[in-house]
């Protein structure tokens, strides 16, 4: 996976495997938001809250030197990614209690995971930046990356299916 450069140097070529590494961490800890909304009571959706992440979202792509908009989107995607793994586990603890979680982490602390994760994220859109305007070449890359990916974390059909609803606004 390296490709000679113009003068001679070695650079791995970019692939989605990191970014989509981050994608299914960020997936992951909708398990622990889920289990805290079990014991909290609190809904899914919290409109401020999304507001707050894409503002700062926005606000970091302009320092960063990436598109505003297409990094809102991307984020966008992985709270859609979050609120499957939610409505799914909270769904399925409903109808079987006795598999439902005995304690709930608290949502501050979850929610300082989550905005390591963006920071990390936000790194990755930077290098990734080329590769996700690519066309065809981005789509091949993010089929592989979430292939690799979903088997390496043994994702199951829930977070599969979170992990392609994060991948709307990659390429
Ligand atoms: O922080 C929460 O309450 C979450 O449920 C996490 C999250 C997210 O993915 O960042 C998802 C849904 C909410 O609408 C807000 C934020």
């Amino acid at each position: 996976n390296t490709t000679v450069q113009p003068g001679g140097a070695h650079q791995t070529a970019p692939s989605l495997d990191a970014l989509t590494e981050l994608v299914i961490q960020r997936i992951l800890v909708g398990d622990d938001v889920a289990a805290s909304k079990y014991f909290s009571g609190k809904p899914v959706d919290d409109p401020v809250r999304e507001q707050q992440i894409l503002d700062s979202v926005r606000a970091s792509a302009v320092q960063l030197g990436i598109d505003p908009d297409s990094t809102a989107a991307f984020f966008r995607a992985q709270i859609e990614a979050s609120k499957v793994v939610q409505r799914g586990l909270l769904a399925y603890w409903a109808a079987h209690p006795d598999k439902a979680p005995t304690s709930g982490p608290d949502l501050n602390v979850i929610r300082e995971k989550l905005d390591a994760l963006t920071t990390q994220l936000l790194a990755e859109l930077v290098r990734v930046d080329d590769l996700r305007g690519s066309g065809l070449r981005c789509d091949i890359s993010l089929a592989i990356a979430n292939a690799t990916g979903a088997a390496h974390h043994h994702l199951d059909l829930l977070h599969r299916r979170a992990l392609h609803t994060a991948s709307t606004a990659t390429c």
